[in-house]
């Protein structure tokens, strides 16, 4: 088997990149992040189709490894899959407690539910009533977990964590900031006596060292998305590396980014997943990019490359301004990762 960890990125042209790429604007059904329209660049490149899907607010330095991701996954050999199907979680954002269940519906026959809190403007008392309807609606057997994207402080964390136990939920994700923080709250709930485990995110996709948080001893596991943390061959080198268990997510791509999470998931060596990966997100948008949409099927999706639909591509293409700022963007931070490459 070649060693694709070692193997030089992929480094297309800048304009047969440009010439494989479209641009998309896709509905949510629900409010995710704020965001109820989701802007990405799709690739019809040779290798299958490819997503570069930074969200708008990132500057280019943050977005450069979103496009490594995206060449590497679009015009390079990717690690052997070792996996055929991967189980994932339902995600629920930040909706009232009494919209969970619909929800839930959208994701047939996962047992494991992450559930966003600590959202601006909402109170703890929306969070417990948020997870205490998930709980009822999976039952004793289900698992809950709950995202706080960094939300909380040190002390909210530890308050919102011991409400939250009750519920018995399998992790807390990234329920402060800073790995200080995670550190702190992680052992003020274990003086406690409240056993929750902690999850890092935002440490890991967003911090200029993503093993920072590993050795810091901060996390329980850890979660990885292929796209911010430059392709699936980057990302499996840096969760051998770091050793912890880890959770394989996603951005709210459409099903052409799923598709590298789920290689991502399915080429890490065994023992390695923390349970259900947070790949089922197409279920949150109104549409997507190909007829056959990498969506939860008896709790798990098959791991596949997606067929584009130029019907779909047709149907969502970005608005002309729209589709140029893509293509500036992209040309931009094309431009930055062959300056860094080129510095080594
Ligand atoms: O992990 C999941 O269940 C789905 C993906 C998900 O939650 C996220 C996708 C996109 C942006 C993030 O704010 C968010 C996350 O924090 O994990
Ligand atoms: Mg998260």
């Amino acid at each position: 088997m070649t060693d694709t960890r070692s193997a030089a990125p992929a480094a297309p042209p800048l304009a047969e990149v440009l010439a494989a790429a479209h641009v998309v604007s896709i509905p949510t059904r629900t409010r995710f992040r704020g965001i109820a329209v989701r802007e990405a660049m799709i690739f019809d490149a040779p290798l299958g189709a490819s997503e570069f899907s930074p969200f708008l607010e990132y500057d280019d330095a943050e977005a450069a490894p979103w496009l490594a991701a995206a060449l590497d996954f679009g015009w390079a050999p990717q690690p052997e899959a070792l996996r055929e199907r991967i189980e994932v979680n339902a995600t629920v954002p930040s909706v009232g407690a009494h919209e969970a269940p619909a929800v839930l519906a959208r994701f047939p026959g996962c047992t494991t539910a992450k559930v966003k809190v600590a959202e601006r403007g909402q109170s703890l008392a929306d969070d417990v009533a948020r997870v205490r309807a998930v709980r009822e609606a999976l039952g004793p057997a289900g698992l809950v977990r709950v995202d706080a994207n960094g939300g909380w402080s040190a002390d909210d964390a530890v308050a919102a964590l011991a409400a939250l136990a009750d519920f018995d939920l399998d992790y807390a994700e990234q329920p402060s900031a800073s790995v200080d923080e995670l550190v702190e709250v992680r052992s003020r709930l274990r003086a406690a006596g409240v056993s929750v485990r902690i999850a890092a995110d935002e440490s890991v996709r967003k911090a200029e060292d993503p093993l920072a948080v590993a050795r810091a001893g901060a996390a329980d596991l850890l979660i990885v998305k292929a796209q911010p943390l430059g392709g699936v061959r980057r990302a499996r080198s840096l969760v051998i590396e770091a050793g912890l268990p880890v959770v394989v997510s996603s951005a709210l791509d459409t099903s052409a980014g799923i598709a590298m999470g789920l290689h991502l998931a399915a080429a890490l060596p065994e023992g390695m997943l923390a349970g259900a990966c947070g790949l089922g997100t197409v279920a949150l948008l109104d549409g997507d990019v190909t007829a056959s949409p990498l969506v939860p099927l008896d709790g798990a999706i098959e791991v596949r490359r997606p067929d584009l639909d130029p019907a779909l591509l047709e149907r969502y293409r970005a608005a002309p301004d729209r589709e140029e700022w893509w293509r500036q963007r992209a040309s931009r931070a094309y431009a930055l990762l062959r300056s860094r490459r080129d510095q080594r």
